[in-house]
């Protein structure tokens, strides 16, 4: 068992953890959620949430089953489900007397100097105010057409982008699996989870397949992009099952849950 020590740390949650299969939100999991990152908040820590579900929570606030496929209805809809989502964090941070702040990024805005000093700046006055910065993608704005260099495309990356640029120590991926397989476990019944990971080559993203759900985006593959940035980085990346959220601190007490990213010599 390994204690990780972890001063600064952000906290991903995909679609999958923060809805069901029906488009309502699941509120015990996000109730959860909020009370564990609350709690590290209390022990000094400094945490940064990255929440997706906008899209998927506009999709259950309209009662569609299905995600259009046009760029401008799914944009309406993050821009329905990011205020509903906004409003449940608020709601459930505020009975464990924690405080939030919202940060929408495209991907221009990390790349322009000026914006992202200015980004950072944020980040850092509200880690130092005790308040979790919420991010997520500004998906209303961002598109990924005419050479406009603004979109991310998938939380996943954005979290490493998120932890890397504010040099967090360690990145909490949660999904809707235990880990990282040596193949994709939803296909092949004798796939076997891989605990730690210590390099990421081609080889690595050939046991990588595709999302689980409707609702989520990148499978596997966007969240190893997102374990290559954190280990040239030099920092650490642990992927596990979102389904009870406070398993963040039986990984954080050393518990060998999930699949640790991290480089040989850490
Ligand atoms: N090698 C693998 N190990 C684990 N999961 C895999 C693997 N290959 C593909 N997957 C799929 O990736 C899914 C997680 O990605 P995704 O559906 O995008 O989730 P999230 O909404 O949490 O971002 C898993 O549920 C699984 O179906
Ligand atoms: N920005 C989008 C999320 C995109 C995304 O990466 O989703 P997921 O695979 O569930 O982490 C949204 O909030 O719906």
């Amino acid at each position: 068992m390994r204690r990780i020590e972890a001063q600064r740390i952000v906290v991903k949650v995909g679609t999958s953890t923060l809805t069901y299969p029906n488009g309502k939100l699941n509120l015990q999991a996000i109730d959860q959620l909020c009370y564990s990152l609350s709690g590290l908040v209390n022990e000094n820590k400094e945490v940064v949430l990255v929440s997706s579900g906008a899209i998927g929570v506009g999709l259950g606030q309209l009662g569609m089953k299905e995600r259009p496929s046009a760029i401008p209805e799914q944009q309406a809809l993050a821009a329905i489900g990011q205020t509903q989502l906004m409003t449940v964090y608020q709601q459930r941070f505020a009975v464990y007397g924690q405080k939030i702040g919202q940060i929408l990024l495209t991907h221009d805005v990390m790349d322009y100097p000026t914006s992202r000093e200015n980004v950072l700046n944020t980040f850092e006055n509200l880690l130092r105010l005790k308040v979790i910065p919420i991010v997520n993608e500004n998906d209303t704005v961002a598109v990924d057409e005419l050479d406009h260099h603004t979109k991310f495309g998938d939380n996943d990356q954005l979290s490493a982008i998120v932890a890397t640029s504010i040099d967090a120590d360690l990145l909490i991926m949660l999904s809707d699996i235990d880990g990282f397989y040596d193949k994709n476990p939803r296909k092949f019944a004798d796939a076997k989870l891989l605990h730690t990971i210590n390099e990421i080559n081609a080889k690595t993203f050939e046991k990588a397949g595709g999302r689980g759900t409707k609702f989520g985006t990148g499978g596997m593959t966007t969240k190893l992009k997102a374990a290559k940035r954190i280990l040239d980085a030099n920092k650490a990346m642990i992927l596990a099952n979102g389904e009870n959220p406070s398993i963040i601190f039986k990984i954080l007490n050393g518990e060998q849950l999930g699949t640790l990213f991290i480089n040989k010599d850490d």
